[in-house]
C-alpha cells in the first residue's frame, strides 16, 4: 500500500503534475526514510560487535591457547564460527596434552634413554619433580617397573605398610603394595582404610595433567615376593613375613604395622605401586604441620573447622603464608587434593634449605580415591576461607571441564603396567568434584573481584 502510493506520487512528480506541498512531503518523508535505514545499518553493526565481545570472553575463560592468537583474527572467526572454532579448539588442546602426556611401555626400549635415573634426578628443582615436557618419562617409569631388585627393606617412616627396594644402579624406590580391590569403597571417616596403591598413581597422572610437577613418579609394578623380595630382604623386613592359605603375606615395621593386618600376595605374586625415591641432593626435608590439619579426634574440632574466618584473620598473617608462594601452593594443593578425595594432609614437605619459594612436595596420596559417591567438602576449606588460587590453576581448571580432565586421565593412565587403575566410578567423581571446584572459585570471585583471587603472586594483605 504504502509503496503503491509512493510509486504513484513519484510518476506525478515526474510528469510535473506535483503541487509544491505534496513534494516537500514527500522530500521529508524520503529524507526520514535514508535516516531510518541508516540507523538500522547501524545498530546492526553495534550487535555484531556484541557477539563478537562474548565470544572472545568464553574463549579467554575456556582455553589459554587462545590468548596466544592474533586477537583481530580471533575476532573474525569466532564472531562467524564461535561453535566451530570452540570445538576445534577443544580437539586441538586435548590431542596436544594426549601427545605431551601419553605413555608408551610395550613400544619404548629403556635403552631409547641412556641413563633414565639420572634424567630424572637432573629434573628436580626447587619449584618442580619434572617438566612440563617429558618425553624420557615412558623410559624412566619401564625402568621403574622392570628393574632388577637389588635390595629390600621395610621402610619404618610413617603410619602405613611400605617397603623400600633398591633398583639396579642403586635407585631407590617406594613399594606401595595392594589392600583392596578397584570398586571397593571406603566408608566411614575421611581419613579411614588403608594406602591405596592404585590412588598413588592415579594422583601422579592427575598432578601431570594439571601440569603442577609436584608428584614423586609412581608407577605400577607386580612383583614375585618369592622371587624378587625374599632372596635380598633386610633381616628385619623378612621376619615380618607370613604365609596364610597359599599367599605370602608381610606387615612391615611403621607405626600402625601389626601382625594382624598384614598385606598378602596373590600367591606370590604381590601388585602395587613404586614411587621414585628423589635424589639424594633432594632428600632432606622440611616436615610441617598444614594449616588445616585435622585433630584425628572423634567431637574435637580445629580452628579452620569452627571458624570460617580462619584463613583472614590467622591464616593469612602467619609465615610463611602471609606473602610468596606458599598459601598459593596450599590453594593448588586444595585443588589436588579435593579432586583425589584426598582428607589426609596433615603435614607437607618442603626441600630444605632451598629458600622461601620451594614448593609443597604432593608427596603421599595414596590415602585417596577412596569413596567415588562421596565428596568431601571439608577438604576445600582453605580455598573456601582463603579465597584465592593461581590464575593458571583456574585456567587449567577451565580447560580441562566437561569431561577433558576425565578423558586425559583415562587416556594416560591405560597403558600403566597394573591398569586399569581407576573404576569408572571414580573418574565420574572427579568429574563432580571439578564442578564443585569451579563453583567454589566462583563465588569467590563473585565476593571478591577476579583481581582478589586469581593471582599470580600473593603479596599479603
Ligand atoms: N619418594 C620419596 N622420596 C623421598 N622420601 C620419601 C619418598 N616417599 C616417602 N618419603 C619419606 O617417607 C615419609 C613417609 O612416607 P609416606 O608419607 O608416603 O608414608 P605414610 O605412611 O603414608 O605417612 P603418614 O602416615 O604420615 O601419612 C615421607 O614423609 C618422606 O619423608
Ligand atoms: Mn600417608
Amino acid at each position: 500500500m504504502l509503496l503503491s502510493g509512493i510509486l504513484v506520487k513519484l510518476s506525478r512528480l515526474i510528469k510535473g503534475k506535483m503541487k509544491l506541498k505534496e513534494r516537500v512531503a514527500l522530500g521529508t518523508f524520503l529524507m526520514l526514510l535514508v535516516i531510518y535505514v541508516f540507523l538500522l545499518t547501524k545498530n546492526r553493526k553495534k550487535e555484531s560487535k556484541f557477539t563478537v565481545w562474548e565470544a572472545k570472553i568464553v574463549h579467554e575463560d575456556s582455553l589459554d591457547k587462545f590468548q596466544q592468537e592474533p586477537k583481530a583474527e580471533l575476532k573474525v572467526e569466532a564472531a562467524v564460527f564461535p561453535k566451530q572454532q570452540q570445538k576445534d579448539s577443544k580437539e586441538e588442546f586435548i590431542s596436544n596434552e594426549i601427545n605431551r602426556l601419553r605413555l608408551e611401555f610395550k613400544d619404548v626400549q629403556i635403552d631409547d634413554v641412556k641413563n633414565p635415573f639420572k634424567v630424572a634426578a637432573s629434573w628436580v628443582n626447587e619449584r618442580q619433580i619434572y617438566p612440563s615436557e617429558h618425553p624420557e618419562m615412558s623410559a624412566i617409569l619401564k625402568t621403574m617397573s622392570t628393574a632388577k631388585i637389588i635390595h629390600a627393606d621395610a621402610l619404618p617412616k610413617g603410619t602405613q605398610i611400605k617397603l623400600l627396594l633398591s633398583l639396579e644402579g642403586g635407585q631407590k624406590v617406594v613399594f606401595k603394595q595392594k589392600r583392596y580391590e578397584r570398586d571397593y569403597v571406603i566408608t566411614g571417616k575421611p581419613y579411614d582404610g588403608y594406602d591405596r596403591h592404585n590412588a598413588e598413581i592415579a594422583a601422579f597422572h592427575l598432578d601431570r595433567i594439571l601440569d603442577f610437577r609436584r608428584a614423586p613418579l609412581v608407577v605400577g609394578r607386580t612383583i614375585n615376593l618369592r622371587q624378587e623380595i625374599m632372596p635380598v630382604a633386610t633381616e628385619r623386613l623378612l621376619k615380618t613375613f607370613r604365609e596364610e592359605n597359599g599367599n605370602i603375606c608381610y606387615f612391615g615395621m611403621c607405626l600402625y604395622c601389626k601382625e594382624k593386618e598384614m598385606a598378602c600376595a596373590d600367591g606370590d605374586i604381590m601388585e602395587g605401586a613404586v614411587v621414585l625415591w628423589l635424589p639424594d641432593e633432594w632428600s632432606v626435608f622440611q616436615k610441617q604441620r598444614h594449616p588445616y590439619q585435622r585433630t584425628y579426634v572423634d567431637g574435637r574440632y580445629a580452628q579452620w573447622e569452627r571458624d570460617e574466618t580462619y584463613c583472614n584473620r590467622v591464616v593469612k598473617k602467619t609465615v610463611p603464608y602471609d606473602r610468596g608462594s606458599r598459601l598459593l601452593d596450599v590453594t593448588d594443593g586444595t585443588v589436588f587434593d579435593y579432586l583425589i578425595g584426598n582428607a589426609d594432609r596433615h603435614h607437607y614437605e618442603t626441600f630444605k634449605d632451598h629458600g622461601s619459594y620451594v614448593m609443597i612436595i604432593m608427596m603421599d596420596n595414596a590415602k585417596s580415591f577412596g569413596n567415588p559417591f562421596h565428596h568431601e567438602s571439608s577438604i576445600l576449606a582453605p580455598l573456601r576461607q582463603c579465597c584465592i588460587l593461581r590464575n593458571s590453576t583456574w585456567i587449567r581448571m577451565k580447560q580441562l571441564q566437561n569431561g577433558v580432565l576425565t578423558l586425559l586421565l583415562e587416556e594416560v593412565m591405560s597403558n600403566d603396567p597394573i591398569a586399569p587403575i581407576l573404576h569408572p566410578s571414580h573418574l565420574n567423581a572427579i568429574d563432580i568434584r571439578l564442578t564443585i571446584l569451579l563453583e567454589t572459585v566462583e563465588k569467590c570471585i563473585k565476593e571478591h573481584s577476579k583481581e582478589k583471587v586469581l593471582l599470580e603472586k600473593w603479596d599479603g594483605i
